[in-house]
């Protein structure tokens, strides 16, 4: 392998790098886009809620998407176990904002 050969590598590991951030970049936001829808409607919920003096969290509902995000996950090849970790984080905002609604810090 001489000089030429070596650039040659680099140059096609650069662009397959770059193709591959600019995929992880649309996917990132493809995610922030739909994180967003969902704590829209989950707002939504929290005033449902506080409005009929309903509990800020469900356990029960919590245990079957949890069960259910698990079977997707392990259908889809990703890790059930940092499927749960993370729908367990983004219900742990939910319920905090649904607090906050509850307690009229919201208006
Ligand atoms: C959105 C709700 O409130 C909470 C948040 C949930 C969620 O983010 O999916 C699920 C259950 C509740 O603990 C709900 O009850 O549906």
């Amino acid at each position: 392998m001489n000089n030429s050969d070596i650039d040659e590598v680099d140059e096609n590991v650069t662009a397959e790098l770059s193709r591959l951030r600019d995929s992880i970049d649309n996917i990132d936001a493809a995610v922030v886009h739909m994180l967003a829808e969902r704590f829209k409607c989950t707002q939504q919920v929290g005033h449902l809620k506080a409005k009929h003096q309903l509990p800020p969290a469900d356990p029960g509902r919590e245990a079957s998407q949890i069960a259910r995000l698990r079977q997707l996950a392990e259908n889809a090849k990703l890790d059930p176990a940092f499927a749960e970790k993370l729908l367990n984080f983004i219900i742990a905002e939910v319920i905090r904002h649904h607090e906050t609604i509850a307690a009229g810090e919201d208006q």
